[in-house]
């Protein structure tokens, strides 16, 4: 566990770029510090590994101040992932991830067994081993970024807006993947960020700073959305603040109706219903038909039943004339459907609590 405990920076012109900041960021979790621009993220960062030393108050890595620690021995510990990769350019890839076990000492074969063990892990090819980082996408860079702060296995990670720098799309595949990582390594991570979504997305907790270095709030992404704390925290949440909600909201409960589903080349039955979903052999969707027009197929959306969220569940009704989803299993067969009804109850539901 990292503790600030009343952790103020004071730079020698005078300015505080941090005030008085009281948090912890648990072991094997993900704490996102987010907030505009100047409030004092990267500063509270660097004050864990020693790169910035605090002025007042202290800073604890599982009960011990940092600055009781040899900064060389401190960081021995603590991976730090920042934005643009930060690579070496002139050494080789599978060079760039062993930096810390060379620094250690290990020989040349086991770093570097090492890091083609870290290359695959953040879902790089092999090949890329022997080039440079030039060489490789923004992407591709920022995996071996996250590749190298892990090569020594360190308990702790601080990531400084590490997917800042690529485009929207490779940044969700970025977020995704250091999901997965976390899921199998557990590390306690620090990650800051200015991207309101991305701390949503990542932070088992989010502590929203103000510019001064105050803490505005400090919650899970689910409190945070619901009981803001004040204006400011309300509006750096911005306005799709119930839509977004939603994402914490199970489908688990969601009432399902199983007898809106014909097969396929059985539709020709008649039906009171003015929507039917076809299923093919195996039990997955193929469309929905319109009791008026049942030749034609329309589109339908879907999503995984109890466990994407009720988000994922109206954007499927969205997606389809029908204005219901299709709720489908792991190896997606059709669970049942959740008609405009059901959605609008669960919906109700998720308003009140
Ligand atoms: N060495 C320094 N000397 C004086 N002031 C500094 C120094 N480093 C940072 N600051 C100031 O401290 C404040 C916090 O800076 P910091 O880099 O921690 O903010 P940040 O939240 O990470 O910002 P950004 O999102 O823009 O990177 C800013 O006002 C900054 O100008």
């Amino acid at each position: 566990m990292i503790t600030f405990d009343a952790v103020t920076k004071r730079f020698p012109d005078g300015t505080v770029a941090v005030d008085d900041l009281t948090l912890e960021a648990p072991t094997g979790e993900i704490t996102v510090l987010v907030g505009p621009s100047g409030c004092g993220k990267t500063t509270s960062l660097r004050m864990i590994n020693r790169m910035i030393d605090a002025s007042e108050g202290k800073i604890l890595l599982d009960g011990v101040p940092v600055q009781s620690i040899a900064p060389p021995t401190l960081r021995r510990g603590i991976g730090y992932v920042i934005q643009q990769a930060g690579l070496f350019p002139h050494r080789k890839i599978v060079d760039n991830i062993a930096t810390v076990p060379y620094l250690l000492g290990w020989d040349r074969k086991r770093a570097r067994g090492r890091a083609m063990e870290l290359l695959e892990r953040v879902g790089l090819d092999a090949a890329l081993a022997g080039r440079y980082p030039f060489q490789l996408s923004g992407g591709q860079q920022q995996r071996v970024g996250v590749a190298r702060a892990l090569a020594a296995d360190p308990p702790v990670l601080l990531m400084d807006e590490p997917f800042s720098a690529v485009d929207p799309v490779v940044r969700t595949t970025l977020q995704e993947e250091l999901l997965r990582l976390q899921s199998e390594l557990n590390k306690t991570i620090v990650f800051v960020t200015h991207d309101i979504d991305e701390a949503i997305k990542l932070g088992d907790k989010v502590a929203v700073l103000r510019v001064g270095g105050r803490l505005a709030q400090l919650a899970a992404p689910k409190t945070l959305l619901s009981e803001p704390s004040d204006d400011f925290v309300r509006e750096f949440l911005g306005h799709d603040r119930g839509i977004r909600r939603l994402q914490f909201v199970s489908t688990e409960g969601l009432r399902l109706r199983t007898d809106l589903t014909v097969r396929q080349g059985g539709e020709g039955g008649s039906s009171e219903e003015p929507w039917l979903l076809v299923v093919d052999e195996q039990g997955g969707p193929v469309g929905w038909i319109a009791g008026a027009r049942p030749g034609e197929l329309e589109p339908f959306g879907t999503f995984l039943y109890g466990r994407d969220s009720m988000r994922s569940a109206l954007d499927a009704a969205l997606l389809s004339p029908s204005g219901c989803s299709v709720a489908v299993d792991d190896e997606g067969k059709v669970v049942g459907v959740a008609t405009r009804e059901a959605l609008d109850e669960a919906l109700a539901e998720a308003a009140d609590g």
